[in-house]
């Protein structure tokens, strides 16, 4: 398992007991990573393994091996050859030991490739057709009542039928994404279910996420930068544009890609002062990508939602309305994607993401009234025009934001402008670049709390910032069409996450349940679309033998699937409350990761 790999699962299955230990010591200037994060990732590296079914198998296994590693010379001189093969064998299959999911016989699992709060993901072969290979989604269908947590541990403990809201959600996800057909977004070959689990059989993406590409390479260049986003906007522009529909969760982490090989650089250019962290993306093709990055696939629709029905040609949940509100809000739910967008792209060419706090509080405050800014000296050498362009997607009012059209439109995209290195020509002649950053970081001590260069988890920032932002528009615009006779389905689907927040222990009639019937249809109606199409409901009765599988994480325990980032912003504002309660003594600890960590470091020294 790859470091990365471990941080991730450490993040994911270890949120509030890092927020438990909170180290409050460490100060925005501090840039060394915390030693919780140290001390747990050093843990899982020892082999303590964080999933509860797959660490009684691979986990187990693995850990069994390691010792005879470590004695290998003298091993070697007491086993015979023929011993040694078997053991190598042997080795080999205990390492791809995964589950046995029922109903999934077709397919052998070859390697786990992310996991979610309630879900695994796998690299498959297909055994039977010509699929080839291909990403496993295996959601588990556990009850989330918190009464029912401790059951999980006993063995005649028989699992319950998921929460309708539950199965709405996954079946809305499925349903999304059986109509979407795009050469930048994952296709879904399949889906099945058994008694424990649903199975979303997906389009491989053999590369995995842009976030670690980011970390690996540091900051992407602006051809690169261009490279993945326009891909990105294309996907959006489909979505939006073609099929109706919202994607809501546009992160690093949902933002896969198919791997090129490397080309060296042909005129390599020497490294500028500050940028010895950078690591060569080498040649960049137009058309094909560099730094081993080739064609991005946007995932993830568990968020997402149509506000468009194809087939009426009208907003979703009000056939036959076509007020200006519902025009309005139209544009609002797909302006969430174009925030994103842009969140996205100032992070690819800095390295670090737009807005970020320590606190929770001061973030939230950051993300509503659009307080970001290009911080010198990182943005010194990106391009006005990229500015530009991100200036006009991290604009908080949604009607002055760029849709997906003019996005596509503008010059940084078309590479119509001028280049960077006129535009940097032209700027050191007037100082224009100059003065812009000095007015921005007038006062010194400011210039620290738009973003800390301290470690940050860029994940966390994303979620937050994202659940932010998407409340304040939602917020907005029940305001703006709440009141209004005829409307008031439509505002029930786009829940604000102040209902989500409070409707996660609900029963089946709480909110998700409300979002997922209305959109696109009811529940009975999304399950009998899912029988009429090609894709396998495949309901596998009689026991299954995984049923004595751990419980999730407790972290996650009260949580259902699909509800990720409602989770996220739940937990953050029982921090804010919490905070609030201690008078100002408790800060988000967003540490676990390594974006600002690694571009801190050096520049922050620049800026002093
Ligand atoms: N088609 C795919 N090809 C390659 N890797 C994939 C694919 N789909 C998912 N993954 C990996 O699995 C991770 C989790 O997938 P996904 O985001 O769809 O699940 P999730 O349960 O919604 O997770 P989360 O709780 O993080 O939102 C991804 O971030 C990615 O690393």
């Amino acid at each position: 398992m790859s470091t990365i790999q471990q941080l991730k699962n450490f993040i994911r299955h270890g949120k509030q007991a890092r927020a438990a230990n909170d180290d409050s010591t460490r100060t925005k200037h501090d840039h060394s990573p915390p030693n919780n994060h140290q001390s747990a990732a050093t843990k899982m590296a020892s082999g303590a393994s964080s999933d509860p079914e797959v660490g009684h198998s691979s986990g187990h296994q693995h850990h069994g091996h390691d010792a005879p590693h470590a004695d290998e010379h003298k091993a070697k001189k007491r086993v015979p050859d023929d011993n040694i093969a078997r053991l190598v064998a042997e080795e080999n299959a205990s390492r791809s030991k995964f589950p046995r999911y029922p109903g999934l016989e077709r397919w052998e699992l070859v390697e786990k490739m992310g996991d979610g709060a309630f879900s695994n993901v796998y690299r498959a072969r297909d055994l039977e057709g010509n699929a080839g290979e291909v990403a496993i989604k295996v959601v588990r269908k556990y009850e989330m009542n918190s009464q029912q947590g401790n059951k999980h541990l006993h063995p005649d403990f028989k699992p319950k039928a998921p929460k309708a809201a539950e199965r709405a959600n996954i079946l809305k996800e499925v349903q999304i994404m059986k109509t979407l057909d795009h050469p930048n977004i994952i296709r879904l070959i399949d889906f099945a279910e058994s008694r424990q689990y649903y199975y979303i059989i997906l389009e491989l993406a053999p590369g995995g996420e842009l976030f670690h590409q980011i970390v690996r390479l540091t900051y992407f260049s602006e051809d690169l930068s261009r490279h993945v986003i326009v891909q990105v906007a294309k996907a959006l522009e489909y979505l939006h544009e073609e099929r109706g529909t919202v994607h809501r969760d546009i992160k690093p982490e949902n933002i896969l890609f198919y791997p090129i090989p490397f080309t060296p650089t042909k005129n390599p250019m020497p490294k500028q002062p500050g940028d010895e962290d950078k690591v060569d993306e080498g040649e960049f093709i137009k058309g094909v990508g560099a730094g081993g990055i080739g064609q991005i696939k946007i995932a993830d629709f568990g968020l997402s939602k149509i506000v468009w029905d194809n087939q009426t040609m009208t907003p979703c949940g009000t056939v036959g309305y076509t007020a200006p509100e519902i025009v309005k809000d139209e544009r609002y739910s797909k302006s969430v994607d174009m925030w994103a967008l842009g969140c996205v792209l100032y992070t690819l060419l800095c390295g670090f993401p737009p807005f970020y706090d320590e606190s929770i509080e001061v973030l939230t405050e950051k993300v509503a009234k659009g307080q970001f800014t290009f911080l010198s000296p990182w943005w010194d050498d990106i391009s006005q025009s990229a500015q530009d362009l991100i200036s006009h997607l991290l604009c908080v009012d949604p009607e002055k934001r760029f849709t997906i059209r003019e996005f596509l439109a503008h010059p940084w995209i078309n590479e119509s402008g001028p280049t960077p290195r006129e535009e940097k020509r032209a700027l050191d002649s007037d100082g224009v670049l100059r003065a812009f950053d000095a007015s921005k970081l007038a006062d010194g001590d400011k210039r620290y709390d738009f973003r800390s260069p301290g470690a940050v988890n860029l994940r966390e920032v994303f979620d937050v910032g994202y659940a932010v932002h998407r409340q304040e528009e939602e917020g907005k615009r029940r305001k703006q069409v709440g009141n209004k006779a005829g409307v008031s389905r439509l505002v029930d689907v786009d829940a604000t996450l102040e209902e989500e927040d409070t409707s996660m222990d609900d029963d089946d009639s709480g909110e998700y349940g409300r979002k997922a019937a209305a959109v696109p249809g009811s529940t009975q109606q999304l399950e009998q679309g899912m029988r009429n199409t090609h894709i396998k409901d495949q309901e596998v009765r009689g026991r299954d033998p995984s049923r004595k599988a751990h419980p999730p994480p407790a972290a996650v325990e009260q949580k259902g699937y699909g509800q990720h980032s409602a989770q996220i912003t739940a937990a953050a504002r029982q921090q804010v409350r919490e905070r609030n309660r201690q008078k100002g003594a408790f800060e988000l600890n967003l540490d676990g990761a390594t974006l600002l960590g690694r571009r801190g470091a050096k520049p922050a020294a620049r800026v002093a």
